[in-house]
């Protein structure tokens, strides 16, 4: 892809010594249940000035190179919970950042910050090497890479497309088939991890497509990611996202019916959260949302609405491959429930109000 050599300093064919020993370094800093493997082998390219400084394998190589040399230009489409931060690590690495939302205003903190607007994806696309693309849900991915002004319409030969969105594999599939029609690359590469993790530039990138565009972004998922995972093919990448958030929504779910259920029975709610975190089913979600689900407080990181999408977009993978899911399909119907009754903006936590709702006239038999 000729990206790699006209504008990024990053050789992939001959690491210098700086780049192998940010990678010997990247291996001590990781998290240890990372396998090394799915870091990739990709240096860490040059223009990068000023990596955060929790990146100690990003600030090895920052003096190899001058960000004048290699003017990669990264375009980035949606700036909702995940785009804003995400872009803003890129911005704050030195990155030559484009955006584009549909709501303009959400583009004013980023152009504060450096980043360059374009008034529609074409042009963002028409503009940039590499665009990202982090949309609510398959409708608005398509129509944003696909409909009228959309990326596909300005992008071309030499320049790629990377899709971060939570989609159905279908729907990445519709897209990758739009943006290689016009000879450009095209990765799916939803993430794993929420608000925090993309402010904190801690995302797992779950990836397919491409293989040398997944090699070419590999700074800049490194930016914005603790870690990447390269699974093959289009789909791929979306599958082990809907497995994962399926996985999610269903321990949220049993995760609220413990809570209510100790409490009724005289527990004290905050000493459940406390119990469940000092034992084998510990998760971090539980820690971290526990204390303020008792409080019935739900900022919002990941919205209800969006882990309902993603329960929907896994039961139809299931039904697909006729993979019996009935504790998923269980929780999906509980998040419609949260749904209708307006929780759809609040944080997924909140499906727990779906649990406490209670019949207002009771059916007469
Ligand atoms: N929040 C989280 O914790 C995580 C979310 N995800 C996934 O990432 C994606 C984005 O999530 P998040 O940032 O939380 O969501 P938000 O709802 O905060 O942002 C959604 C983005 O999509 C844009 N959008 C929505 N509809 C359209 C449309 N019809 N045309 C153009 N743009 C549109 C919004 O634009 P506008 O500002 O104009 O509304 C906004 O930029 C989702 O697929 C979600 O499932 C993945 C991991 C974690
Ligand atoms: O898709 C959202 C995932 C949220 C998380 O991983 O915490």
């Amino acid at each position: 892809m000729s990206l790699v050599k006209s504008h990024c300093c990053y050789n992939l064919l001959n690491p210098s010594n700086t780049a192998s020993l940010a990678m010997a370094m990247c291996s001590s800093f990781c998290p240890p249940q990372v396998p090394n493997h799915f870091r990739g082998t990709t240096p860490i390219p040059s223009f990068l000035p000023k990596p955060p400084s929790f990146k100690a394998f990003s600030s090895q190589t920052a003096t190899a190179s001058t960000k004048d040399e290699f003017p990669a230009r990264v375009g980035f489409l949606g700036l909702g919970i995940m785009g804003s931060p995400m872009a803003q690590n890129l911005i704050k690495s030195g990155c030559d950042v484009t955006v584009w939302n549909r709501t303009k205003s959400k583009c004013d903190p980023l152009i504060s910050l450096g980043a360059k607007y374009k008034s529609s994806p074409e042009e963002v696309a028409a503009s940039c090497d590499v665009t990202f693309a982090m949309l609510a849900d398959p409708e608005s991915a398509v129509d944003v890479a696909c409909g009228k002004h959309g990326a596909a319409s300005g992008i071309g030969p030499g320049k790629g497309y990377v899709d971060v969105s939570t989609v159905d594999g279908a729907t990445s599939k519709l897209i990758g088939e739009h943006i290689k029609a016009t000879g450009a690359l095209f990765l799916e590469a939803p993430v794993s991890g929420s608000k925090k993790p993309a402010e904190d530039g801690q995302l797992i990138f779950l990836t397919g497509g491409d293989k040398s565009l997944y090699e070419t972004v590999a700074p800049l998922l490194d930016i914005m990611g603790k870690s990447r995972f390269f699974l093959g093919s289009v789909g791929n990448g979306a599958a082990m996202k809907l497995v994962v958030n399926m996985v999610m929504g269903s321990m949220m779910a049993s995760f609220s019916e413990g809570l209510l259920l100790g409490e009724k029975v005289g527990l004290d709610p905050d000493v459940i959260v406390e119990v469940i975190s000092q034992g084998a089913i510990s998760a971090p979600m539980f820690s971290m949302k526990g204390p303020s689900m008792v409080k019935s407080v739900y900022p919002t990181a990941f919205p209800l609405k969006h882990q309902q999408k993603d329960l929907r977009l896994a039961l139809g993978l299931a039904e697909s491959v006729s993979q019996p899911t009935p504790i998923a399909a269980a929780a999906n119907e509980l998040y419609k429930v949260a749904k209708s009754h307006g929780l759809s903006d609040h944080d997924f936590s909140a499906v727990i109000e779906a649990l406490k709702v209670k019949m207002q006239d009771p059916p007469e038999y």
